[in-house]
């Protein structure tokens, strides 16, 4: 059989989820089905506390799967082991808004960290692919500075170039541009995109910012926990 020209990345159906116990007990997730192929940006948008971060994180297998199916990259999250998880994890990016560097590695060493975690590789290529990486960040003249000496926008490409580095199949970026000046974030987004063409990297963000979110080719929107809105569009610009 041939193989599916456009294999699911992420299969999310009748996914709920509760935070606390008993008379805490809360409800952020209701019933969400969502199905998204492999390539292309889906922005993730919603009212503060409307469950974005929560599905970002089921869907990532940070968090585990209560109840309802999430299939990523064609495994199922929901009762897999451990081990299964981290091994799915390496085939992941993440993104996020705090961004983790090492104060004591330079942004070179901090990206080259991204590549540790692909045993197959050859050690010797990892400084030239975390340069190439970084450059295309904005970042060629800043690769062997420290974190102390780059400004917060700078260090966010960094997290990014170290999310990207191992080559991932699916990208999960909460409010990635948020520390961002325009012309970076737009770097960002650009990059995102080319990936998604020409290695149909997936990626799904949680954005407030109309400036990504006019370059999504999908916006999905939650409110209290459900999908009231799931739309696609043409990209501006
Ligand atoms: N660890 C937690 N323990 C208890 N409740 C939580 C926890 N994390 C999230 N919640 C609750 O779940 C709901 C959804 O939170 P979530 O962080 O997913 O929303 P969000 O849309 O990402 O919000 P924001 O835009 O403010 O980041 C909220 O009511 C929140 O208070």
């Amino acid at each position: 059989m041939p193989a599916d020209p456009n294999p699911l990345a992420l299969s999310v159906a009748g996914l709920n989820h509760w935070f606390g116990r008993g008379e805490a007990r809360k409800q952020a997730i209701h019933d969400v089905t969502l199905d998204i192929p492999s390539g292309g940006l889906t922005a993730l948008m919603g009212p503060s506390g409307s469950g974005k971060t929560t599905l970002l994180t089921l869907m990532g297998c940070l968090r585990e799967v209560q109840d309802g199916a999430v299939g990523l990259l064609g495994q199922e999250l929901r009762g897999a082991s451990e081990a299964r998880l981290v091994a799915l994890r390496r085939r992941l990016g993440f993104i996020f808004q705090a961004h983790n560097l090492h104060e004591s590695l330079s942004a070179r060493q901090n990206v080259m960290m991204g590549l540790q975690v692909k045993p197959q590789r050859d050690p010797r290529l990892d400084s030239a692919a975390a340069e190439r990486v970084l450059g295309l960040l904005g970042l060629a003249d800043r690769i062997d500075y420290m974190p102390a000496n780059l400004s917060g926008g700078q260090k966010q490409r960094v997290a990014i170039a170290r999310a990207l580095v191992g080559g991932p199949e699916v990208i999960f970026a909460d409010e990635p541009t948020a520390a961002l000046d325009r012309e970076s974030g737009m770097a960002v987004v650009a990059l995102l995109k080319r990936l998604g063409k020409m290695r149909g990297t997936t990626t799904v963000m949680v954005t407030h910012d109309n400036r990504i979110l006019n370059q999504a080719d999908r916006i999905v929107t939650l409110e209290d926990g459900r999908i009231v809105e799931d739309r696609l569009q043409e990209a501006v610009g």
